[in-house]
């Protein structure tokens, strides 16, 4: 199977955690589309249910698609959060963020009673860090964070600098109007430490460490869809 081919496997996959009525949250990136592509085709053929996005871009494609997006502030707890991720690691501990869409994310996956992540097989990893880790900072008095940011890597053996993320040249910023910032940590030890440290930092509005959230993941292998549990 081609990476492409993974992705849509585990996007229709998910579709098994999908119950008539359900208030649903739709993730982002190249994964997260194919499920709101399987969505589509399936609201299109009947079935009701309630809809939110995790950013701009999915909301395009949703509405693209037919869809109808509610504002997450008139659904309440949702039913089910599917989204895809970056890495999924030891204990479903996962990085994302790499289409920039972390803190809408985060706040959708924990609005939700049950989050799936969607995944192929070369981002099922033993430990985090390979993929560079994402952190969204607000632009105000950036340059202070980001030497505070540094600080924490260095407590966490940590000795990459924060990269700001950018597009033809220019600060790319998020649904939310921040900065990103990508630290390639190799290898991250203590997620969970390295977590809370970060969104200490005054001016950090959050990380791409998603820890304790995901309750199942869906792995495209080439023999199929793999479900695994924390
Ligand atoms: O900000 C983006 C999200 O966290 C995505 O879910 C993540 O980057 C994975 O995207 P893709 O499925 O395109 O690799």
């Amino acid at each position: 199977m081609t990476v492409d081919e993974q992705k849509e496997a585990v996007g229709e996959a998910a579709l098994k955690y999908v119950k008539p009525g359900m208030k649903v949250g739709l993730g982002t990136g190249s994964t997260a589309a194919w499920f709101v592509k399987a969505i589509a085709r399936e609201v299109e053929a009947g079935l009701k249910l309630t809809l939110v996005s995790t950013s701009v871009q999915t909301t395009q494609l949703a509405e693209s698609l037919g869809l109808t997006i509610k504002d997450i502030n008139d659904v309440g707890t949702l039913d089910l959060c599917v989204d895809g991720a970056d890495e999924v690691g030891d204990g479903l501990a996962l990085i994302k963020g790499g289409g920039g869409a972390l803190l809408r994310e985060k706040l959708i996956w924990e609005q939700a009673r049950t989050c799936v992540v969607i995944a192929d097989a070369a981002k099922h990893v033993p430990v985090l860090g390979k993929f560079p880790l994402p952190i969204e900072v607000e632009p105000f008095a950036w340059k202070g964070t980001v030497n505070r940011i540094s600080d924490v890597l260095v407590e966490f053996d940590i000795d990459k600098l924060p990269i700001m993320r950018k597009k033809d040249g220019q600060p790319w910023i998020t649904d939310g109007g921040n900065l990103i910032f990508d630290v390639a940590c190799g290898r991250i030890e203590d997620p969970s430490g390295l977590g809370a440290a970060l969104k200490s930092v005054t001016g950090v509005v959050d990380h791409g460490l998603f820890l304790d959230l995901a309750e199942v993941a869906l792995i495209a292998t080439p023999d199929g869809v793999r479900i695994v549990e924390p």
